[in-house]
């Protein structure tokens, strides 16, 4: 299995500066999610780790080896992304071999079940398929790829309640079976919270978390009860973010919870949501989930 080791990435658009300075290790067999606001970068850095665009400065290396380099390791690495990286008028089955053409551990036998499993037609050309399925395509090209890390931008966009479910049942299964390093990318938090093993955050250029999810929700907590109670607990303590429901009120808190003093003021302490958590550190930053 591989790990991904990126050491001081940078990256601007003419003026325009989406990485500064980054370092990042996507340790072997975990799943990550790589979040941020819309326009933050995180589709760069996907696109800088897998050399469809290159970096201002900075190097990215795969179990040692650097990307771009002699024995570049990228075959490692599959990523689904918006953009179809494939002539678009061919079928789905063509799609099929040509990918194995590159890919030599390509699961044709994952590749046709999950087709079955998701309702599309293998003999359908990709380029008359609807947007949902436009993105089943590429979702069962990378789950079939035997890459050693799988990364999905946006994977689920267009995908209905059930086709989704459907994906992240089949990226559980293949990860219990392979072990393989999967990057997810999305703006669906709260969906792929538990299947998520640690967490990215990117914000204004630079990494703002890089942990397991578990080690970031217990670095906060949620106090919700009276008012006046909740505004005594909250005293002296950093507060992430606060909410008023008519006399009650709510707050994330950074820091240990004080159970004893919680039990005193009749107050409810709670773990943060990861969906939650992920937008009172990074709202008023502009855009929108
Ligand atoms: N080819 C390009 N030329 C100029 N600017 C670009 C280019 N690609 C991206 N950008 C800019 O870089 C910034 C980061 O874009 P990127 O697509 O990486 O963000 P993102 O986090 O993936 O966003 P989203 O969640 O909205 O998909 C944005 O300001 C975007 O407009």
């Amino acid at each position: 299995m591989a790990t991904i080791a990126i050491h001081g990435l940078c990256k601007s658009y003419g003026k325009t500066e989406v990485l500064r300075d980054i370092d990042l290790t996507f340790e072997e067999g975990r799943i990550y999610g790589l979040l941020g606001r819309n326009g933050v970068g995180k589709s760069t850095l996907l696109n800088l780790i897998t050399r469809r665009i290159f970096p201002d400065r900075g190097e990215i290396a795969v179990d040692g080896v650097p990307v771009g380099g002699p024995g570049d390791p990228l075959r490692k690495i599959y990523c689904m992304s918006e953009a179809a990286l494939y002539p678009e008028n061919m079928r789905v089955a063509e799609l099929y071999r040509w990918t194995a053409d590159f890919y030599p551990h390509f699961d044709r036998a994952r590749a046709d079940r999950l087709t079955a499993a998701f309702g599309l037609d293998p003999k359908k050309r990709i380029k008359s398929l609807s947007t949902g399925y436009a993105s089943i395509v590429k979702l069962i090209v990378t789950l079939s790829s035997g890459a050693e890390v799988l990364i999905f931008d946006e994977p689920v966009l267009g995908l209905d309640a059930g086709h989704r479910s459907l994906f992240y049942k089949e990226v559980l299964s293949l990860y219990g079976e392979k072990g393989c390093t999967v990057v997810l990318s999305t703006h669906i938090i709260e969906e792929i919270s538990d299947l998520l093993e640690s967490v990215i955050i990117l914000e204004d250029c630079r990494v703002l978390a890089s942990e397991s999810v578990d080690g970031l929700l217990e670095r906060y907590h949620c106090v919700s009860g009276a008012e006046g109670e909740v505004m005594g607990y909250l005293s002296g303590r950093e507060v992430v973010h606060t909410e008023r429901m008519g006399p009650y009120l709510s707050a994330t808190v950074a820091g240990p919870a004080d159970r004893e003093q919680a039990d005193r003021l009749n107050l409810t302490l709670m773990r943060p949501k990861l969906q939650d958590l992920f937008i009172h550190l990074t709202q008023g930053k502009g855009g929108t989930l």
